[in-house]
Formats: structure tokens, sequence, C-alpha cells
């Protein structure tokens, strides 16, 4: 997001922003990134993305040697609604369209969680706690602080107990941690977590690299989770991944009662010709005030994809500091 953000000319108010957050923190290559060595991080990197088993994915870049018109009108699932005359109507002759974005909009930032679990050098427990501890004095009110997932499978982030001690101190923000299933979610409460994150994906090869299981099993863990939850009274929220049975993933996490739903594309590959559509379907399951957007910049496309996601009426907004991020089973 920053990257096209310096690209789009508003560098400085976001360069210092994030200076501001990193200035100072310890020697680490992670964080020199951060202050502007490296810009090129992760999955939001230049770097080719690839596809997943032989699903095809509505979300994926098309290739160059469709017409326009079939890149917009393709045949996959999110087929070409978002140009249909009457959204030309709606997006184009609307003079109300900026008045249409919410006028309140939550930032939930997964940096620390999201963006540090794919970094090939772990950062010491003690940067991330500083990283955060700015975080939350820069005033964001959502902290995704870490992930209590397999430290075989995330080893970036295998000191989640270590970082929410010390978040546990922190006031100011809420500070949500990922868990994949209930032996995460109860080192978490045992950590002192108060929120926390379920991922789940609408495609069954990613769900298979990612956690191990397929969708249908992946929800089954996650009903555990729920139930779980409720049973502490602690809130779940959904970072959902892409495309063709998302609103139908969705609708399943909501059922199951999860308070916020977060549409991940993970890979960046979304443009708004897809996010439309795919909100539109996730709309007519899901109240837009229980979703939030989380896109990766991978491609240019996050500042766009937001931008659209806002004038449809979602507010609540993952980023990540610097443009850090991505996920570890999408290795390019
Ligand atoms: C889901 C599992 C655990 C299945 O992994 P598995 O290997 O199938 O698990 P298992 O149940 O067979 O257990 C294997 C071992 O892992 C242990 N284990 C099992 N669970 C845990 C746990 N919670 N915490 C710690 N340890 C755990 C378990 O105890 C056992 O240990 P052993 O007996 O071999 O010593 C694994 O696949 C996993 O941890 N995956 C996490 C992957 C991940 O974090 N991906 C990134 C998050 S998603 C994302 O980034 C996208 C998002 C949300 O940001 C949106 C976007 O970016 O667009």
């Amino acid at each position: 997001m920053i990257k096209k953000m310096q690209r789009n000319g508003v560098r400085r108010a976001h360069s210092l922003w994030c200076k501001s957050l990193t200035h100072n923190l310890p020697h680490h290559p992670s964080i020199d990134k951060f202050q502007g060595r490296d810009y090129c991080s992760t999955s939001n990197s230049c770097n080719d993305d690839k596809s997943f088993g032989k699903e095809s994915f509505p979300w994926k870049r098309h290739s160059r040697k469709v017409s326009q018109r079939q890149l917009l009108f393709g045949n996959s699932t999110v087929s070409g609604t978002l140009w249909e005359p009457k959204h030309f109507h709606t997006f184009s002759n609307d003079k109300k369209l900026l008045r249409e974005v919410p006028k309140f909009v939550k930032i939930v930032e997964v940096g620390p969680r999201d963006g540090l679990q794919n970094e090939k050098n772990i950062v010491p427990t003690s940067v991330k706690v500083e990283l955060i501890r700015r975080l939350v004095s820069a005033g964001l009110p959502v902290v995704e602080a870490t992930s209590f997932v397999s430290p075989k499978w995330v080893p970036q982030l295998a000191d989640a107990k270590n970082v929410m001690d010390a978040v546990n101190s922190l006031h100011g923000a809420r500070f949500p941690v990922l868990a994949p299933n209930l032996k995460g979610f109860e080192a978490a409460v045992s950590a002192g977590a108060k929120e926390v994150a379920i991922f789940a994906s609408a495609s069954e090869s990613f769900s298979l690299t990612d956690i191990n299981s397929t969708i249908q099993e992946s929800l089954l863990r996650y009903r555990a989770v729920a139930t779980a939850a409720k049973e502490h009274s602690i809130p779940v929220l959904e970072g959902a991944v892409p495309p063709s049975k998302v609103a139908h993933v969705v609708k399943e996490l909501y059922d199951m009662g999860c308070f916020e739903i977060s549409l991940g594309d993970t890979i960046g590959i979304g443009t708004p010709g897809s996010v439309v559509p795919m909100l539109e379907a996730v709309m007519a399951a899901v109240p837009a005030e229980k979703l939030a957007v989380h896109f990766h910049d991978t491609y240019g496309q996050a500042l766009a994809n937001i931008l659209v996601s806002l004038q449809m009426g979602i507010n609540i907004v993952d980023s990540s500091v610097a443009g850090l991020g991505g996920c570890p089973s999408y290795q390019k």
C-alpha cells in the first residue's frame, strides 16, 4: 500500500508516518526495510505470482492474450458485474460518489502479524513489541499482535506468548491474535488475548497449503474455536481469503458468530473489477458493517480496491505498517 502511495505522490505523509514508527528501532534487516532501504518485501513484492493447484482464481491476473473486454467480462465467477451499465452509471455519472464514502473508517493494523510472519529473518521479540507500542502510540485502534499457530509452520511467530506478555501491559488499542485451531485458541487465551481471529480460505488448494485442511475441515475446526470463544466471551474475527466460494464461507463464519469478517486478497491479485462483484456477493449474504477488507499491493491495486470498497459501504480496512506483509504458505 505504501509503495502505491509513494507512486501516487503522497510519500511524504506516509514515509514520515512510517519513519516515526520505526525510527531508532534496533538494527534488523526487516526493520531496515521499513526505514526505506529495501521496500520490495514479501508477498507485497514485485515478484510474480503463482497459482495454487488447478483451481481457477477469479481474482487472478488474467492472461494478456485476452482482449480488454474479456478481461473485464471474463468467464469466471466474477464476470463483469462492475462494468454493467448500471455500475457505470453509479460510479461514473453520480456526482455524489465521494459523499458515499463512509464518514468513519476503522483501520486494523496487521503489520506485526501479517507483516512479520513472512520475513526471512526472525525479528527479535523486543523489536516486535516496540513496533506494536509505536503503532499504538500512532493512534491505531486495533493492532493484530501475533499468531498462535504451529511454530513449525510459522517459526517467525514462535514467540507469540512472549509478545503477548509484553503487549498485555499496553493500553489504548485492541490486540487480536490469530488462532488456527483449539490448541492455538487455548494458548492465546492463556497468554491473555482478549480477541482471536480465525482464518479460512475460500480456495481448497490454498486451504490445504496454508492450514493443512480442506475448507470443510477448517470450518469444523473453527466452529469448535467459535464455541470455545463464546464460552469465554471472546469475540472472534475472521480473515477469509480468495475467490469463488467467498460468500458461502463468509456466511458460514458469520453464522458461527464471528463479529467481524476480513476479506483477504492474500496474493494481491484483486482489482476493482473483481472486488466489486465479490463484495456484491458477500454483502448479499452478510451485513456490510460486519465486513473488513484486506488488500495486498502486489500489483499496485490496493488503493483502488480500498476506494471501491469504501464506496460500496465497507468501513473497516486492514493496514500493514510500511507495506510489509505476506503469507508464508504463498511463496513466489
Ligand atoms: C493449522 C496447523 C496448526 C495445522 O498443522 P498440522 O501439522 O496439520 O497440525 P497437527 O494438528 O497435525 O499438529 C502437528 C504439530 O503442530 C502442533 N500444533 C498444532 N496446532 C498448533 C498451534 N496452534 N500452536 C502450536 N502448535 C500447534 C501440534 O501440537 C503438533 O506438534 P507435535 O506433536 O508434532 O510436536 C498449521 O497448518 C498452521 O499452524 N498453519 C498456520 C499457517 C499460517 O499462519 N498462515 C498465515 C496466516 S493466513 C494469512 O496470512 C492470510 C491473511 C489472514 O493475513 C489474509 C491475507 O493476508 O490476505
